[in-house]
């Protein structure tokens, strides 16, 4: 499987109408604490609009939300798995991205045959506190050499201008929240991600055909 070098985390269906028409091909709809009918509304919205702009969406935490609305890509970190019927997940065919923050997170996310693997945070970030220490781009170049084929998404504190560092080092996709959404013109720094990650698109699509 391969995932566009761009990966954009947003927290509602409105971000997602304004920024993926840009030209985003991979988006995660992140939605903390709303109430169950909100999610779906959310999700739903999310689903068609990324469905008109050829976007891959990724619902994150919502397992049950995604499977019933018909999602096909979902993300779950440590703690979300222990509650997840992966069972179920598999049985609905959806595809699976997994949080690692260190060896034995990884080893449990491998254990679970995911479709990709998240190493964070690569740098600060101001999004959540998190108990981890920034692991620095050296370690996304170890997480990749441990993973080997399999997909490695970059994620925590990463702008347009460090986003090539992390795919250099063999990440295949550079997640971001806040360099975006906080930023004083999200419309023309999602032009600047894309045009910084233009080279590793073009990569993909000739890899793909
Ligand atoms: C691409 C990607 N990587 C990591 C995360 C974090 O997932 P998780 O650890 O479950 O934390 P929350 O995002 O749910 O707060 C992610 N969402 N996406
Ligand atoms: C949601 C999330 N998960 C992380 C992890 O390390 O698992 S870092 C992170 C926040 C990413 O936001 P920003 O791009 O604003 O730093
Ligand atoms: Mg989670």
């Amino acid at each position: 499987m391969r995932l566009d070098p761009f990966y954009l985390i947003v927290d509602s269906a409105d971000w997602i109408e304004r920024l993926v028409p840009l030209g985003v091909k991979l988006v995660q709809l992140r939605i903390k604490d709303k109430a169950e009918t909100v999610l779906r509304a959310e999700i739903r919205r999310a689903k068609a609009i990324c469905l008109a702009h050829g976007c891959q969406l990724v619902v994150n935490d919502y397992w049950q939300l995604a499977i019933d609305e018909g999602c096909d890509f979902i993300h779950l970190g440590q703690e979300d798995l222990v509650e997840a019927d992966l069972a179920a997940i598999r049985r609905a065919q959806l595809k699976l991205g997994v949080s690692t923050h260190d060896i034995a997170e990884l080893d449990k996310a491998l254990s679970v045959k995911p479709d990709y693997v998240a190493l964070g945070p690569v740098w600060p970030t101001i999004l959540k506190k998190m108990k981890w220490q920034p692991q620095g781009v050296e370690r996304v170049a170890d997480w990749k050499r441990r993973i080997g084929d399999l997909p490695l998404v970059a994620i925590g504190g990463i702008t347009a201008e460090r986003a090539p560092l992390v795919l250099e080092q063999g990440a295949q996709s550079a997640a971001v929240v806040t360099d975006i959404v906080l930023n004083e013109n999200p419309e023309a720094r999602t032009r600047e991600w894309l045009a910084v990650t233009a080279a590793w698109r073009q990569e993909l699509e000739t890899q793909v055909g």
